[in-house]
Order: structure tokens, then sequence, then C-alpha cells
């Protein structure tokens, strides 16, 4: 037998035998509610077996089995290898010009050439958010609801950007449309059905066997047993599996597609794309705080530019005092400072004068015709529009936050 096979052999006798590893290993901390998660994925393991048995210890753990923090000297950012949110954080990179270059798709490593001393890794969402928690990442980008739902409310973990602006979808319970539950339209009703006793819990399917009990404890449910499955959840109460469900939706189509239904108040939370970070990694390991801070201003300039065009026209006035109160008596002409002004000189019989003056504003896109109109009304002429890249404040306010929440 080969040493991995044998080792597999070894989990899988681990998974059956090892009393420690019970479905109860799942139950949230409380010892009235009546929850329980049967899984075969449980986040670390370790197994100890007697002497009689083999004479060893096995330990399956997530990342680095090493607690202390390695010597490394290179940042290292985590970015995900594949599905939904791999091709939009690098295109979101790329729109920040930080592209990250790759020398081929199964290469798990890369380097954005922008930044100096910073190391890609490719990894599933989910072990970027146990690999900052074992300090073999830094930095890392993945889906809010991965890192809740991974990270378990882990003081080490502090998300710098909370609203990258693509992997949008929520994690929300399901319930079939039919049946029992034709009726049944919140939370309130659902954990007010009769049918849920000790002996014949509410049986819901999810991949998030600690968000899913969390919620329903703190929602005061009880009577509440989870199953986990790696995908298509939305078959498990028609297949008479389950009775509900708690997975993401983004479109509702899934749902729709299988007689099931959102409640009102069964949202567990809204999800969209992060930036996190590893606190330990930004206090000790040297150079992350700046890395940090380049990244996060470089994706904010871009985010808040989203959307925003630059509209310049001429405009005949005596004075830039007169041509601003024109401007700022219209709605849409403000800008996200007031308007830029600035005399068009000319000479005339040997003079040199300001007839015109040229104005610049910053104009979000479902305001921008209204302004157009609105400039024209009041004498603009020559309108350009072009939409802006990148909008850098003075001091972006979620550096500040961070900086706070280190006690900087
Ligand atoms: N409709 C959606 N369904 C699932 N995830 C979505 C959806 N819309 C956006 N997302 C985001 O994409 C992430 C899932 O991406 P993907 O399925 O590639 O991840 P994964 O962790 O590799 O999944 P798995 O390991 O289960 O295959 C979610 O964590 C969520 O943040
Ligand atoms: O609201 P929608 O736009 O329909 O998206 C939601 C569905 O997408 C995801 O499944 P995925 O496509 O990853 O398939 P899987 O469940 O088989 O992993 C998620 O688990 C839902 O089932
Ligand atoms: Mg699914």
């Amino acid at each position: 037998m080969s040493t991995s096979s044998m080792s597999m052999s070894l989990l899988q006798f681990c998974f059956q035998q090892c009393p420690s590893h019970s479905p109860s290993l799942f139950s949230p901390s409380s010892s009235s509610s009546n929850f329980s998660v049967a899984t075969t994925k449980p986040a670390a393991v370790t197994c100890c077996f007697s002497q009689s048995q083999f004479q060893s210890q096995v330990s399956v753990v997530n990342g680095n089995v090493d607690s202390r923090v390695s010597e490394r000297t290179e940042i290292r950012l985590g970015l995900p290898s594949k599905g939904r949110m791999a091709s939009d954080t690098l295109d979101l990179l790329k729109d920040c010009q930080l592209s990250v270059r790759q020398v081929n798709p199964r290469q798990y490593v890369a380097q954005i050439p922008q930044i100096s001393n910073l190391e890609v890794w490719f990894q599933r969402p989910k072990d970027i958010v146990r690999k900052l928690l074992s300090s073999d990442l830094d930095l890392g980008i993945v889906g809010f609801d991965t890192l809740s739902e991974y990270g378990q409310g882990n003081e080490d973990l502090i998300i710098v950007h909370n609203a990258l602006e693509y992997g949008d979808c929520h994690l929300s319970l399901a319930i079939p449309k039919y049946g029992i539950f034709e009726n049944i339209n919140s939370l309130r009703e659902l954990a007010q059905m009769p049918q849920w006793t000790a002996e014949k819990p509410l049986r819901v399917a999810t991949g998030f066997s600690y968000l899913g009990p969390k919620f329903m404890k703190d929602n005061g449910l009880k009577h509440v047993v989870f199953s986990t499955a790696d995908g298509a959840l939305e078959a498990a109460p028609a297949m008479g599996i389950a009775d509900a469900i708690l997975d993401l939706v983004s479109s509702g189509t899934t749902l729709r597609e299988n007689n099931l239904k959102e409640i009102e108040g069964g949202i567990v939370l809204e999800s969209q794309a992060v930036l996190v970070s590893s606190r330990k990694a930004l206090m000790q390991r040297k150079g992350v705080l700046d890395t940090t801070h380049e990244i996060l201003e470089r994706l904010e300039a871009h985010l808040r530019a989203i959307g925003q065009f630059t509209v310049t026209a001429n405009m005949r006035g005596s004075n830039a005092e007169e041509v601003a109160e024109r401007i700022l008596s219209q709605t849409s002409l403000s800008g996200l400072q007031g308007p830029t002004i600035s005399p068009v000189f000319c000479k005339r019989d040997g003079k040199v004068t300001a007839d015109y003056y040229a104005i610049v504003i910053c104009v979000p896109k479902n305001a921008l015709y209204k302004s157009v109109q609105q400039l024209r009304a009041i004498g603009g002429s020559g309108v350009l529009i072009s939409p802006l890249t990148y909008i850098f404040d003075e001091e972006t306010p979620r550096w500040r936050e961070l900086l706070s929440k280190l006690g900087l």
C-alpha cells in the first residue's frame, strides 16, 4: 500500500470510529438547542489511535502545522484560483494598474510587477481564509460569505476593503413553495410550525456549517438539524433529504427552477468580494502595511471613478465667480467638490482678455444627460465628456479605518 493510500484509509477509519468526531462536533455552543451538522468535512482533525491500534498519531490541519510566524520576507496575496471570483478578481486588479503576471494558468504563483516583493498565490477561496489564519498568506481577496464561514469571526482577519463591487450574492434560507410550506413566508412563521420537535427537527441542507447553526441560534430556532453537500443543494427538498436549504443566491434562478422561495428574515448575510488581511501580518511583517496602503489606494481610486465622467465646457462670462454662480444654481452641476473654472484667454485689439471660461466638473453616469442639458441652458458650449479612470482623494476613509482597527 502506498503512503498516500495508507493515510487515506486511516482517515476514513478516523471519521467512522473516532468518538470526538461525531456530528456534535459541529453543533453551536448552546446546550439547550437541538442542533447538529452531519458532515464528512471537518475543518481540522486530530485523531489519536491507541497503541494497540497503530502506535502512531495522525493529524490533519488546514494550513501550516507550525504555529511560528515564518521568516519569509516576501509579502503574499492570495487570489481565487478558479471559479466565479477568479477572472473578476484579475480584471479588477488590471483596472487598478495591478496586472497579475502569470506564466500559465496551472502555475499557482505569480507576480504583480507594479509592486515589488509581492507574491500572488492562487488558491481556492476557503483556503485563502485558512491560510491567512495560519500566516501562510498576508492578504487575500475572497467573497464576504467565504470569509465569514471559514474565518468564524476570528479577530486576526481584518477587512481592508469591504466592497470590491463584484461577486454580489446573499446567503439565504429557502423553503419549498408547495406542501406544508405553501403559506409560510417568514422565518417567524417557519419557526412556529408545529412540525419541528426534538425528535423531528427542521432539516436544513447547507454548505455553511458554521454560519447556518449560528444563524438559527441567533434567531432562536430550536430543533434544527443540518446536513451538508458540495453543491446542487436546491435538489435536497424535492429529494426528501431536507425541508429547507441555506445557500447563496444571486439571480434567484436556481431557487425558482427548483420550486423554492426565500422568506422574510431569512437572509443570513449580503456578500461581495472583499480585500482581507491578517492583523498579525499587518502589525508584524515588514512592508505589509505599506503594500496594503498602496493596493487600497489603487482600489479606492478605481472604484470611486467607476461610473463617473468628466465634463468640460466653455461658458461666456464676465468673471469666474459669476460663471460659478450660474453653474451652482443647477442641481446636477456641482461636481465632486464644486466646479473648476479657468479663464480662456485671447488677444483682442492687442489686449489679453478672458471672455470665456472653461469649466470642468465630475458627473455620475446617471446624471450625465441632465447635466449636459443644464449646462446648455446656462450658456455652455463645446461640451466634452470623457470617462474617469481614477479618483485619488487626499486620504481614503478606509485607510483611516484600518489604522484605527489596528490601534495605530
Ligand atoms: N450565485 C452564486 N453562487 C455561488 N457563489 C456566488 C454566486 N454569486 C457570487 N458568488 C461568490 O462566488 C463565490 C463562490 O465561487 P466558487 O463557486 O468559484 O467558489 P468555491 O469556494 O471554489 O466553491 P466550491 O469550492 O464550492 O466549488 C462565493 O463564495 C460568493 O462569494
Ligand atoms: O441565484 P443563482 O444565480 O441561481 O445562483 C445560485 C446558485 O449558484 C450556486 O451554485 P453553483 O452554480 O456554484 O452550483 P453548485 O451548487 O452545484 O456548486 C449556488 O450554490 C446556488 O445554487
Ligand atoms: Mg448551488
